[in-house]
């Protein structure tokens, strides 16, 4: 899929541009013949009416029999040629694996929904194409608000569905294509009283029997919510409201809790770190700044260099695969992920060298940890909250004592790192590398690292994982007996 990645989705720019020239060829070789066919039918036709006039005159002499003949086998040729002339068309006809598919066009409804939801953004705005003040090329039309609309019903997101369905409703009917007012009244209809607004469904129903009276399936509903409305019903209400984790999530995507309280704030602090005159530190100090007591969240700022950022992309777009869930490789897609990943390689210069680095700070040991893992975000991409670590062994699969998250790119909006259970969210900032601990120090998972990527909005967002393993940490960091025991890397 193509929405999965924003920069995958440079394939489509470079494609549609070839189309388009391919588009203006045709047209071209088109034109001239159709000139060409224009006289050829002109010429033929004059010849035609003539023959018309006194027709056994015209047939009853050679030549215009042998010119007859010879006129049908050449409109026949002409018509052969007509039909000819497409292998133009061949070279975009031919390569469908270029194409986007609707299973794209859904993906990215579903994100333009997820922005709207999480950001608050304003939907009137949106269809304008702005988002927080970045502006897009193109508006959005009432077939598209109709189109994200019945994603958003079909996914029984009602409030989104009127949200949309009413922005479809605003614009010229003129320009609806895709769909009828009936169409759009109907679902309307059907999402207000999803709502809980029997009222505003009742008046909508009343038109959609107007436009189809003899609409059983309309007429009955009309008389569902005449006795609704006659007998104050329970409302047939039945949204799904977000759970509070949920709620949480996009509260602090919005940094909406970013007040940290004062309390916290004066023991978070900066330093510059060269662990205990550590000979490759020495030279250039790690600059540190704590994001969070507890957990320990520490930012590692400067922490890879542009050069080994561009490495790591470049090997990612090469080798990119829409990210699975859960700890398994052969884990479902979900929109619970939208990214594409890749893993590089030990052998890969970068890699070792940011290995290297990881230990030289952390001290922890780099034996049992996972392959660097890349990831860029798609439309609206995210990473619902999670913990990156489990309590057993799984093979292949491990616990991760420790994540250490690298920001390959800065987000122009949305796209943190947030931290539901903390309250805290980490801001993309390109070069630096966030570090936590997933387990305690009796070896369970320590739950307040619950963590979400959250959707991107404007940009687009690379990121790289390195696991450490719990095993061989045996020497560095042994197990404790107290899952309460002070949990800080310094
Ligand atoms: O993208 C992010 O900010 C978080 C990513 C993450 O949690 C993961 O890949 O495990
Ligand atoms: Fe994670």
């Amino acid at each position: 899929d193509w929405y999965s990645s924003v920069d995958a989705m440079e394939e489509l720019i470079k494609h549609e541009n070839e189309i388009i020239s391919i588009f203006h060829k045709y047209i071209d070789f088109q034109e001239t013949k159709l000139q060409k066919l224009k006289e050829f039918v002109r010429s033929n036709e004059e010849v035609l009416l003539k023959a018309k006039q006194n027709m056994s005159q015209y047939l009853g002499h050679p030549i215009n029999q042998f010119k007859l003949i010879q006129r049908l086998i050449f409109e026949q040729q002409e018509a052969q040629l007509i039909n000819e002339g497409h292998e133009f068309l061949d070279k975009i006809l031919f390569k469908p694996e270029q194409f986007p598919m609707f299973a794209d066009l859904e993906g990215a409804s579903k994100a333009l929904i997820r922005l709207l939801d999480t950001y608050q953004l304003d939907i009137n705005e949106l269809t304008q194409g702005i988002i927080k003040g970045f502006i897009a090329t193109q508006h959005l039309n009432a077939n598209d608000c109709f189109y994200i609309g019945r994603v958003a019903y079909l996914g029984k997101n009602y409030n989104i569905c009127v949200l949309w369905m009413t922005e479809a409703q605003n614009m010229d009917k003129n320009s609806y294509s895709t769909f009828t007012v009936f169409d759009l009244l109907d679902h309307l209809a059907f999402c207000l009283m999803k709502q809980g607004n029997v009222q505003e469904a009742h008046e909508l129903t009343k038109q959609l029997l107007q436009l189809d009276q003899s609409n059983q399936r309309i007429a009955k509903n009309l008389q569902y919510y005449k006795d609704a409305l006659n007998h104050n019903n329970e409302t047939v209400s039945n949204i799904q409201l977000l759970s509070e984790d949920q709620t949480r999530y996009m509260e602090i995507c919005r940094h909406t809790r970013k007040n940290i309280p004062p309390s916290v704030l004066k023991r978070l602090k900066c330093y510059l770190w060269t662990n205990g005159n550590h000979p490759r530190l020495l030279l250039k100090p790690a600059k540190v700044e704590e994001l969070w007591h507890e957990p320990q969240l520490l930012r590692f700022h400067h922490f890879v260099s542009n050069s080994e950022m561009d490495a790591i992309k470049a090997f990612g777009l090469s080798k990119l695969e829409r990210s699975r869930v859960s700890h398994t490789r052969n884990g479902a897609y979900s929109d619970q992920r939208i990214s594409k990943n890749a893993w590089l390689p030990d052998s890969d210069s970068v890699a070792t060298r940011i290995s290297q680095r990881i230990s030289d700070v952390s001290e922890l040991s780099m034996e049992t940890a996972e392959l660097l893992q890349v990831a860029n975000y798609g439309m609206g991409g995210q990473y619902e909250p999670h913990l990156d670590s489990t309590e057993k062994e799984n093979p292949p699969f491990f616990p991760r004592i420790a994540t250490v998250l690298i920001y390959l790119s800065d987000v122009a909006y949305g796209g943190s790192t947030a931290f539901t259970k903390a309250g805290v969210a980490a801001e993309p900032i390109k070069g630096s590398a966030v570090f936590w601990f997933n387990l305690n120090r009796a070896g369970k998972v320590d739950e307040t690292t619950m963590h979400a990527g959250c959707p991107v909005a404007i940009g687009t967002k690379w990121i790289a994982n390195k696991w450490l393993g719990l095993k061989g940490q045996e020497l560095v960091r042994p197990c404790l007996l107290s899952p309460h025991a002070k949990n800080r890397l310094f």
